[in-house]
């Protein structure tokens, strides 16, 4: 961020394409409200094939629920979501629908049902394409589908634990299946929501690290929340800051500077609800 509060566009510029080469995801004044708070400001994101980037910013900032609004998990205000070049509505018509089953999210608390095992919890990653009888039982999960499960859970390191119980596996581990989940669902777009706030610091590394490579070696685009700058600034290809609901700095993760990060943490810029979280 500048010292006059505008936004450090290293690169790329500001206003984001909605369908040029390589963009999997395109967002333009996205606009949200709760109860009359604006959390997002006329949000400008742009995520390519292949890219990882960080999405930074203090708490409550709106990271969220700009991911949130790309999943179909909230509803927007205003503004434009393009996925892969087409515009996904907020109606849930079928060619939205589509369009978000091309984005998987990732989350903090990773969602997998404990007693099931491994292979399972990744199978269920393709649900969304597959017949309602098969969500009944997993024994109903075709082979192929297993034989592709087994692929993303190699992929992520953890075929030889395919058949325990996912909640024998560690944070980090089960952090990694809910991964080869999203791979499963054949999702073109991995957003992940703090993905490893509740691992410890080497875990972390690994999941951060795991993220960045599939963006690399697949070309998936993916995008991760971090309250770890020295992550993002480690694996991430690019750091997208918000504030107040709008990008504040956009920057290849190598140019990201001490007065940038001290821009987007400031205290005295926060809410006061903020300041006793
Ligand atoms: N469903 C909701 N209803 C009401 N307020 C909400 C809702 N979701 C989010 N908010 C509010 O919107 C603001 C932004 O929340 P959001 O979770 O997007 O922030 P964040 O940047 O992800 O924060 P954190 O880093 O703490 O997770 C917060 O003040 C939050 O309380």
């Amino acid at each position: 961020m500048t010292p006059t509060g505008e936004v450090r566009h290293v690169e790329p510029p500001a206003a984001p394409s909605m369908d040029g080469a390589g963009v999997a995801l395109a967002v333009r004044g996205l606009r949200k409200s709760f109860a009359g708070r604006t959390v997002l400001d006329g949000l400008d994101l742009r995520l390519r094939s292949g890219e990882f980037l960080a999405l930074l910013g203090a708490n409550g900032c709106g990271k969220s629920t700009a991911l949130r609004c790309v999943v179909g998990l909230e509803t927007p205000d205003g503004g434009m979501i393009h996925i892969h070049g087409r515009e996904a509505g907020a109606a849930r018509d079928a060619e939205s629908a589509r369009l978000r089953r091309r984005t998987a999210m990732v989350f903090q608390q990773v969602h997998l049902v404990r007693r099931r095992s491994v292979l399972d919890n990744v199978c269920a990653g393709a649900l969304g394409r597959l017949p309602l009888r098969h969500s009944l039982t997993p024994l109903l999960f075709p082979r192929e589908l297993r034989e592709e499960a087994m692929a993303c859970l190699d992929r992520v390191g953890l075929a030889a634990r395919a058949a325990e119980p996912a909640g024998r596996l560690s944070g980090g581990q089960q952090q990694r299946v809910a991964i080869a989940r999203a791979l499963c669902q054949r999702a073109s777009i991995v957003l992940a929501d703090e993905p490893v706030s509740a691992l410890d610091p080497v875990a972390a590394d690994q999941v951060v690290g795991l993220l960045a490579e599939l963006a690399r070696e697949q070309r998936l685009a993916v995008a991760a929340v971090l309250h770890q700058p020295s992550l993002a600034r480690r694996h991430a290809d690019r750091v997208v800051g918000l504030l107040d609901g709008r990008v504040a700095v956009d920057a290849p993760a190598g140019a990201l500077t001490e007065a940038d990060l001290a821009a987007l943490y400031a205290a005295d810029r926060r809410p006061a609800e903020q300041e006793h979280r």
